[in-house]
């Protein structure tokens, strides 16, 4: 099986092209030995581009842990890099994955990626939860450069309200007016990773939700890089939300599946 790495702000996946469907979705195990970075390639997630009849492909998602789940931010940058590679696109594209269908462009290097419109954020006394494709947890913390993210992440994770389905936590620093530092502990990973596109994306809503800024541009600063999030509002909350960023091709190589 070739498979090919790629990175976007250092959240990596393994991209394997399966239009001809040759790889077993339900090997669970497989998938996550293949993320593993001591057994296998290494990677925060494994990811599908599969043929679709109505868009250009599809994208089919899976967490290191081996399980399919729901949107990956980075993961939908990098697979719109991968179709360009492969030629099914040029710089434009609409694709399909598990939240439904997402427009995206490549611009001056970056890729575009258009998010789910989103209308629902909880607001709590410490902290704000919304779906941006993938559930997310965001709390305001001070001192984020030597805050512990994996044991508060972990136990936030699998605490109430959450239990066992989970959430995605981001832990954020305001640095200006509309800019944010981000550290966020991933579901299905279990850790930390060096960024996280649906979870800067929900920062950047909550952010602007909670009054922090009134920036409708925002930048986050990732531990694996800036990442840049656009949106407009309207009555019921936020819609034309665009996560914007790099996306590499790392490497290439073979596997028996
Ligand atoms: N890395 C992601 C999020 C991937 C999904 C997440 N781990 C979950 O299970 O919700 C991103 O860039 O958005």
């Amino acid at each position: 099986m070739t498979f090919y790495k790629y990175q976007g702000t250092g959240n990596d996946f393994v991209i394997v092209d399966n239009r001809l469907q040759y790889i077993n979705k339900k090997d669970t195990k497989r998938i996550a030995t293949i993320c593993d970075r001591r057994f296998g390639i290494g990677a925060d997630g494994f990811i599908l581009l599969e043929n679709d009849k109505n868009v250009d492909f599809k994208m089919v998602y899976y967490n290191a842990d081996g399980n399919e789940s729901t949107m990956c931010g980075n993961g939908g940058r990098c697979i719109v890099a991968f179709a360009k590679f492969l030629n099914i696109i040029e710089n434009e594209t609409e694709f399909i994955a598990i939240d439904g269908l997402h427009k995206a462009k490549i611009e001056d290097g970056l890729v575009h990626l258009q998010m789910q419109d989103v209308s629902e954020i909880e607001s709590y006394e410490n902290y704000m939860f919304l779906d941006t494709g993938s559930p997310h947890h965001v709390e305001i913390v001070s001192g984020l450069k030597d805050f512990e993210v994996k044991s508060n992440g972990e136990r936030i994770r699998n605490g109430v309200p959450y239990n066992e389905a989970g959430s995605n936590v981001n832990f954020v620093e305001q640095l200006s007016t509309e800019n944010f530092a981000v550290r966020t502990y991933e579901r299905g990973v279990e850790d930390e990773t060096l960024s996280c596109g649906t979870g800067v994306t929900a920062v950047a809503l909550a952010m602007h939700k909670s009054g922090k800024t009134k920036a409708d541009k925002i930048s986050l600063q990732t531990q694996g890089g800036p990442l840049n999030v656009t949106f407009s509002t309207n009555d019921n909350g936020y819609d034309n939300i665009w996560l914007i960023g790099p996306a590499e091709q790392v490497f290439k190589g073979e596997i028996e599946w």
